[in-house]
């Protein structure tokens, strides 16, 4: 695995962790199914999307961005929510059928991104000379995945909508493919918005806010946000891995000393504030902050 191009910035006290990896050991053939089938789901007309539609009170299926405020920001955004993981929690009348082998195809990708995920967390407890399962344990086995595909159509009135609004992600981590020409994703640093550059093949990975709170805050969860384009729509999928919402989270001791206390509280089920959160414009890491 490789990491090439770091999105924020390093400091000696933490790193603003948006990164983009390739050789990370997931074929970039399969990563272009992947698209492919989203995309085709996409293309396809809006009465076959609709079989797959968001229940009312639910956040599962395919619907427009969820507008439940008249002073939120519109989000410009078509969206395919699918829990993954675990399997038992598939609502597979959800998961299209057309294309035939969409399926198939989330299902294979849910089990890379999970090994992938797991390289991931030893590797940085290894960084830091943690004990490799330091993060892995408190991840836990039951752990849940969400997969979103998000459609950005061109916008014609950039003026009254923006792509995705600025928010962090309450995730341990998020894997992300970007669409293969099109930009949008930024992230912020200090005041500025950095664009995140397009490389076939790689996967942009964010710090989640749960992976802030676990390593005591040397890792920060980013601000980022994705901007509209007029003339090109774009498509992204993310995956968003959580731990089981039963299972507590905390600093992992060995990132808890005397010259560095004790940031971030003992949080369980940390999802559950961050909608309200978002609709209010906050950022739920500060609910978690000591
Ligand atoms: O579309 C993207 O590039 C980013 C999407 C994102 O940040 C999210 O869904 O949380
Ligand atoms: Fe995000």
């Amino acid at each position: 695995m490789r990491m090439i191009s770091y999105c924020i910035t390093y400091n000696a006290h933490s790193l603003n962790f948006g990164v983009q990896i390739i050789n990370h050991g997931i074929d970039p053939e399969f990563m272009d199914k992947v698209d492919e089938v989203g995309k085709q789901f996409f293309g396809l007309p809006v009465e076959e999307k609709k079989k797959y539609a968001r229940e009312n009170g639910g956040y599962e299926g395919y619907s427009n961005h969820i507008i439940d405020s008249k002073d939120q920001a519109f989000d410009w955004i078509d969206r395919l929510y699918l829990v993954t993981k675990p399997e038992d929690k598939r609502q597979l009348k959800l998961w299209p059928e057309n294309p035939q082998s969409f399926r198939e195809i989330l299902h294979e990708y849910t089990a890379k991104i999970e090994k992938l995920n797991e390289m991931l967390l030893k590797a940085i407890a290894r960084a830091l000379t943690l004990e490799e399962n330091c993060f892995l344990d408190m991840y836990g086995e039951d752990a849940s995945m969400l997969s979103i595909f998000n459609l950005y159509p061109p916008c014609p009135r950039p003026d009254l909508a923006i792509g995705l609004k600025p928010h962090a992600d309450a995730s341990v981590f998020t894997y992300l493919m970007q669409d293969k020409e099109v930009e949008g994703l930024q992230f912020q640093k200090d005041d500025p918005w950095y664009k995140v550059p397009v490389i076939p093949g790689a996967f942009v990975i964010n710090v989640g806010d749960q992976i802030e709170i676990m390593s005591n805050g040397i890792f920060k969860s980013p601000i980022h946000r994705v901007v509209k384009n007029t003339e090109k729509g774009r498509m992204s999928l993310v995956m968003f891995c959580f731990p089981n919402p039963n299972k507590e989270i905390e600093p992992v001791k060995g990132l808890v000393t005397e010259t560095r206390p004790r940031l971030y509280k003992t949080m369980k089920d940390y999802t559950s504030i961050v909608v309200e959160n978002y609709q209010k414009g906050r950022r739920p890491i500060e609910a978690a902050k000591i």
